[in-house]
């Protein structure tokens, strides 16, 4: 029999809280910094096993909970804690954020067992053993993991790497119930998830996902039809991408988090650049950023044309999302020092209520 488990994987001691916050798990609001403090600082292992336990593939595939615990335990181990950004709360959230994608109604019944496993272990995997420092230093700096990858996304290659060393460990074997073709699938999808993470790939991957919206095949019940490994393969990777800059179509207080903590660890990067006499990346220099002007090209440029086509791939399952995304825009955009002009009137009323009621909420 299955030695008694933690419900949610790991210990706890508010109870209630716990329940609470894991109650949010299949809702876009889903707070990982709250698990992280309620689960000192385990949150990974508790949205892992919490959903793949609510998700019953554990049993599909026999997956022992011990197993499972005793797997994704050392898999945020490796995450590095003292890294702002990219550690296990980020994967935490990266998970949650891909178990919310896959529920979209558009894509039910469209994925295997095997393909949803693969998808949340990539998520769950996909930044492990993050130095806090990005491909372009690590190659600049002719970095041992730049020499072992040949520049090729360093990062990437690493986690997917390590990830599967990990499964070697003493009573880690996670996938040793799979059968041989099946753990084949499972790596092949989990490496091409990991390494579409790499930002150098982003165009290639949207461009694929704007070829096939415009040629949307949709079955009778509304749910897309991919008929094909490479339509399959290129709707994941495109959902954990988005999940991975899923940051500002979160609520606001949940995104303003993210955006401290991205900025922190860039930060820290362009200090190091700067003491080893490299060329300061421009928006890792803390003496002259604008964190606010960083969101709005990063959402304009990157985050908003990835989404918008999601939303229109999943239409109309991700409409909320955008909705936040656009009011975030909006709202780091008026938080620039020299406010953007206002398109009309009432926008200029509407803003300064906005940034009164803000600035008075922000204000001690
Ligand atoms: C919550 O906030 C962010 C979360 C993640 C990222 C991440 N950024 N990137 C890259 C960084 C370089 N990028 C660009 N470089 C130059 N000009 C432009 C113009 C528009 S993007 C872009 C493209 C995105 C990553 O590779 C990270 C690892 C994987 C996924 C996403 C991560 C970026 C966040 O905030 C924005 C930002 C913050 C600080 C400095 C710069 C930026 C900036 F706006 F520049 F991105
Ligand atoms: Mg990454
Ligand atoms: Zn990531």
């Amino acid at each position: 029999t299955q030695d008694v488990v933690p419900r949610f994987g790991v210990s706890y001691e508010k109870e209630e809280d716990m329940e609470n916050e894991m109650a949010n798990v299949d809702r876009w609001g889903f707070d990982a910094f709250k698990i992280d403090h309620l689960t000192n600082h385990k949150p990974l292992t508790a949205v892992t096993f919490t959903i793949l336990q609510e998700r019953g593939l554990l049993k599909t595939f026999q997956i022992p909970q011990k197993t499972l615990i005793a797997y994704v335990m050392t898999l945020e181990g490796n995450y590095n804690k003292d890294v702002k950004y990219h550690n296990q709360i980020h994967a935490a959230d990266v998970v949650q954020s891909t178990n919310y994608l896959l529920s979209a109604p558009a894509l039910e019944n469209v994925f295997t067992d095997i393909e949803i496993l693969a998808a949340l272990f990539a998520a769950a995997i996909h930044d492990v053993r993050h130095p806090g420092l990005n491909n372009q230093f690590l190659i600049a700096s002719s970095s041992e993991l730049a020499i072992l990858y040949n520049d090729e996304s360093v990062l990437e290659n690493h986690s997917v790497a390590v990830a599967f060393k990990l499964l070697q460990l003493e009573n880690c074997s996670l996938f040793e119930t799979l059968t041989k073709k099946q753990l084949q699938q499972l790596r092949r999808l989990v490496i091409d998830m990991v390494l579409a993470t790499d930002m150098s790939k982003h165009m290639s991957l949207l461009a694929d996902l704007k070829t096939m919206v415009e040629s949307k095949k949709v079955a009778g019940s509304g749910v897309l039809l991919l008929d094909n490994y490479n339509d399959r393969m290129m709707v994941l990777k495109n959902l954990v991408h988005c999940a991975d800059l899923g940051n500002p179509t979160k609520p606001l207080d949940i995104y303003r988090k993210w955006t401290e903590r991205v900025m922190e660890e860039f930060f820290l990067q362009g200090d190091l650049e700067r003491q080893k006499g490299m060329e300061v990346s421009p928006m890792m220099d803390r003496y002259n950023a604008s964190v606010e002007k960083s969101q709005v090209g990063f959402i304009d440029f990157i985050v908003h044309p990835l989404w918008e086509t999601w939303a229109d791939l999943v239409y109309p399952d991700a409409q909320e999302l955008l909705d936040n995304l656009e009011e975030n825009r909006d709202w780091y955009s008026s938080q620039i020092r020299n406010s953007p002009t206002p398109t009309s009137e009432e926008d200029t009323i509407k803003e300064t209520d906005e940034d009164e009621k803000f600035q008075f909420e922000m204000s001690p």
